[in-house]
């Protein structure tokens, strides 16, 4: 008999529900002497023992649907060893969970976040395979993440909504796109939606390059400019400030995200109309895409297979388009971000995006 626990944390996306369809299909196709646990909202379910015991059938007709069944949530990693309001200890409550039910192994489906989680309960013994889920692509040792192709396909369909609105008008659009530490959402739908500027976090910008692009378009008889801008987008000043600082400016600004700091930047510079869009949770809404589907099947499936081959500590990963494991040690606690020197960044600036950089 195999005793598999699953569970869904942080910030849901596209195609948790086809990642666990794989897993569960990858497993049944080899025996059916399994029983499932699935942990309701995250780490929560495993803490709180609140599980129902799901079958293959729960995992049929899911590969499109949105959300997870599972539900999730998601709380600051550094509260995971402070006891909860009654004193719990979490992490004990978690262990005991899984000793309770005699698991042989836990399924994690998750961000960076997760994956510290997941490398503690490794180091306390539990045998641990995650999958990596974010619409961030931000997870270290994998070159993608699922969520993140159907993040880039909404926001693309945002910029290109705006785009028609923006010409018409001929305004200043910002369209504030999610990614507060990196920014691969917005740098692939900014390339894909014909952004003519992209700020990300790792790349801090300068106002007065952003004011200059936009009269320099509007002299070339274009008198729209669309930004596509990362929630973590930081100008060259802020970047100076140490994160102690730089996070209390955050804390005190009076503007609700960057989006609104910008305007009011750019509208002190140029007498132009600015507008903003802020597509939010819709990024992370909704049905996979194609590419979505297949990755996550493909993940579950080499999930599967690890669980069948009892080789756990380890995120299913994809390198050079073929998938294979890595080692949750190597993982936990560690960020991918956009390379600012990474040739497509450079192409980009070939094709006329600026980064407000320069
Ligand atoms: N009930 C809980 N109590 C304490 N910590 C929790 C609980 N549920 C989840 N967590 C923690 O929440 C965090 C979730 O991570 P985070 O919010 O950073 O999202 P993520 O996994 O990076 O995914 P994404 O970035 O895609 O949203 C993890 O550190 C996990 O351990
Ligand atoms: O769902 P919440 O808690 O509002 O978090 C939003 C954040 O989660 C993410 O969607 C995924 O980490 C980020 O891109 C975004 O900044
Ligand atoms: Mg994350």
């Amino acid at each position: 008999m195999l005793r598999i626990g699953m569970l869904t944390s942080g910030g849901d996306c596209q195609a948790l529900n086809a990642a666990m369809r794989g897993v569960v299909k990858g497993i049944y196709s080899k025996t059916d002497d399994v029983e499932i646990y699935g942990f309701q909202d995250g780490y929560k379910g495993l803490m709180y023992s609140n599980f129902e015991m799901l079958t293959s059938k729960d995992f049929s007709g899911i590969l499109t649907r949105g959300g997870t069944i599972l539900g999730t949530s998601r709380q600051p990693f550094k509260l995971m060893r402070e006891p909860d309001a009654n004193g719990l200890d979490k992490v004990e409550a978690m262990k005991h969970t899984y000793h309770k039910l005699n698991l042989n192994c836990l399924v994690i489906l998750g961000g960076n976040g997760t994956h510290k989680t997941a490398n503690l309960l490794r180091e306390e013994g539990l045998d641990i395979i995650t999958l990596p889920k974010t619409i961030d692509n931000d997870l270290w040792g994998t070159d993608m993440t699922f969520g993140f192709q159907s993040a880039v396909d909404i926001a693309t369909d945002t910029i290109d909504r705006i785009h028609t609105t923006a010409t018409s008008h001929s305004r200043v659009f910002i369209i504030e796109v999610m990614g507060h530490k990196v920014g691969y959402v917005t740098l692939h739908a900014g390339i894909a939606g014909g952004a003519d500027i992209i700020l990300l976090p790792e790349i801090p910008y300068d106002i007065d390059v952003i004011a200059d692009v936009i009269e320099r378009r509007a002299q070339a008889g274009k008198p729209f400019t669309i930004l596509a801008v990362a929630e973590g987008a930081i100008s060259k000043e802020d970047a100076l400030l140490t994160r102690k600082e730089y996070k209390k400016k955050i804390a005190e600004r009076k503007y609700p995200s960057i989006a609104y700091e910008l305007e009011q930047q750019i509208q002190e510079k140029m007498d132009k109309e600015v507008r903003i869009t802020v597509p939010g949770h819709t990024q992370r809404g909704g049905s996979p895409c194609a590419y979505d589907r297949v990755f996550a099947t493909r993940a579950g499936a080499k999930a599967a297979e690890l669980i069948l081959n009892g080789q756990f500590g380890y995120m299913v990963a994809m390198k050079n388009g073929e998938f294979t494991q890595v080692p949750l040690g190597d993982v936990a606690g560690k960020l991918k971000y956009v390379d600012p020197d990474a040739s497509i960044i450079k192409e980009a600036k070939i094709t006329g995006i600026s980064f407000g950089d320069e």
